[in-house]
Formats: structure tokens, C-alpha cells, sequence
């Protein structure tokens, strides 16, 4: 009874065992550009910054649903929408399809990308921990980024080289390289739209600022063929292991861009 992405326990059927999948604030959702409203003062008083610390060792795991990279080194996201407070990158992840049409949890004026890379920061101004942070209100901030296929991207090649040995549910490896989260991000980091919602898996927690950028980054044919042949929990293909658009409900989407 596990969650999952199959017709037997996937997105359609998460309210069962988690009511908020229903709830005010949830995520992913559609980005209707010309909804979207430009907020210059609280977007454009401090612009959003990363300063991280690249990895010295690369840390993946497969958690069934997902193939993760834990973070060790204290790398913080400030600014934009978040303020002062400095939020903790904690994990990346990705979403994807079985196929270049879909993947993406956002969609932009419904256009649905082939993945969607979740940088995960937890708000170390204001709480002690993840697990801490992750069921607050202004607990946690997501960097979303688009993925489409083109050229490869370098700093992703560790992750993408090693998916064959992390091909079922609750394999973990440590990879001998370093990975500076930074170069996983867009050129453009200026341009974003931002709204208050959720995780997007159980348990759904409403407590992410979400931040995705407008300018999609380019993986090869070969990085988004690595991804789809990870083995998920039930032991199928780990792929379309993306939660479609919830309801928008009483949000704006904010962008800082005209
Ligand atoms: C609920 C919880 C706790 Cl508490 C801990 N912990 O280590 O203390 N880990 N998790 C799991 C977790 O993080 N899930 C998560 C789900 C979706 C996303 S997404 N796609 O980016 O919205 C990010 C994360
Ligand atoms: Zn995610």
C-alpha cells in the first residue's frame, strides 16, 4: 500500500492516506505566465542568492521513488521571497518521463517538460534541523529547474554515470568526485516565478516556498535514458515519477520578470 506512481497507488490515490493532497497550498502547479504577477519591491529588494559549497564526495541514493544526492557541506539560499532568513540546501532530486514529452511536475501554460531537477533547503534561520523544518509554514524552499534535451550537462554526468549501479530501491553509493550545486543551476537565476506550496509526494507537507526558474537547463539523450532505467520500489522502471498540476486555489504566482 505503499505510495507510488502506478495506477494502483499513484497521485489519484494519495488522498486516501494523505487528506492535505487536497489541501490549499499544493504542488506542483500549472504557471499561467500572464497570471503571474510582477512584485518588484519583495522580489526586487534583495535578489535571491546561493552560495554553496561544492561537494567533496557525491552521495546517492535510490529511495525508491526517486534518485537522490545527500547534501553534507552548509550550502545556503537567501533573498527573493525568502528575506533574510538562510535556508540550508539539505537534497537534489529529479522527476521524469519515459519519454522526452512529459516529466516535469510544473508545467508552464501547460507545456510539461522532459524533468524537473528539486534542489531542497530547509530554513536553518528559524529551525533546528530538516525533519524540524519540514512541516512549517516557512519551513522549507525548493529551487525548481527545467530540464530539456540538448547537450550534456557536465556537473550532472556523476549522477548520471552511476545510475546503472544504483538501479534498485535502497541502493546507496558514495562517488569519490566533487559536485558544485551551483553549475546544476540555470545561467539566468534572476528570472522566476515563486508561490507558496508543498511537497509534492507524501506526505504533501504545505510548508515549501517554491522558486523555478524560467530558463530550462540542458541533460543529453543519454543523461535522460540513464535516469529512466533506475528501478523503482515495486520494481518497474522508475519513470513518469512526476505528480501532475494540483488546483491553484487562492494563490498568486509572483514573477520577477516583465
Ligand atoms: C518528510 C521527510 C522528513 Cl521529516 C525527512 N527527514 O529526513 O527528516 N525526510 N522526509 C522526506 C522528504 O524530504 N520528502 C520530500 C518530498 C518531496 C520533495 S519535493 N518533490 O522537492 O517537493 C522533497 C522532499
Ligand atoms: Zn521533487
Amino acid at each position: 500500500a505503499h505510495w507510488g506512481y502506478m495506477t494502483t497507488n499513484g497521485p489519484s490515490t494519495w488522498g486516501k492516506d494523505f487528506p492535505i493532497a487536497n489541501g490549499e497550498r499544493q504542488s506542483p502547479i500549472d504557471i499561467v505566465t500572464t497570471a503571474a504577477e510582477y512584485d518588484s519591491d519583495v522580489l526586487g529588494s534583495n535578489a535571491l542568492s546561493t552560495n554553496y559549497t561544492p561537494e567533496s564526495e557525491v552521495k546517492l541514493v535510490n529511495n525508491g521513488h526517486s534518485i537522490m544526492c545527500q547534501i553534507t557541506k552548509k550550502g545556503v539560499l537567501t533573498g527573493g521571497p525568502l528575506g533574510k532568513d538562510e535556508y540550508r540546501l539539505e537534497q537534489f532530486h529529479l522527476h521524469w518521463g519515459a519519454e522526452d514529452n512529459r516529466g516535469s511536475e510544473h508545467t508552464v501554460d501547460g507545456k510539461m517538460y522532459a524533468s524537473e531537477l528539486h534542489l531542497v533547503h530547509w530554513n536553518a534561520s528559524k529551525y533546528s534541523s530538516f525533519a524540524d523544518a519540514v512541516q512549517k509554514p516557512d519551513g522549507l524552499a525548493v529551487l525548481g529547474i527545467f530540464i530539456t534535451p540538448g547537450v550534456a550537462c557536465n556537473q550532472f554526468k556523476v549522477i548520471s554515470d552511476n545510475c546503472g549501479k544504483l538501479k534498485t530501491s535502497g541502493a546507496e553509493m558514495t562517488v569519490d568526485t566533487t559536485l558544485d550545486p551551483t553549475l546544476l543551476l540555470p545561467s539566468n537565476t534572476s528570472d522566476y516565478w515563486t508561490y507558496l506550496g508543498s511537497l509534492t509526494t507524501p506526505p504533501l507537507f504545505e510548508s515549501v516556498t517554491w522558486i523555478v526558474f524560467k530558463e530550462p537547463v540542458e541533460y543529453s539523450k543519454e543523461q535522460l535514458l540513464a535516469l529512466r532505467n533506475l528501478v523503482d520500489s515495486d520494481g518497474n522502471h522508475m519513470q513518469d515519477n512526476y505528480r501532475p498540476p494540483a488546483a491553484l486555489k487562492q494563490r498568486k504566482v509572483k514573477k520577477t520578470f516583465t
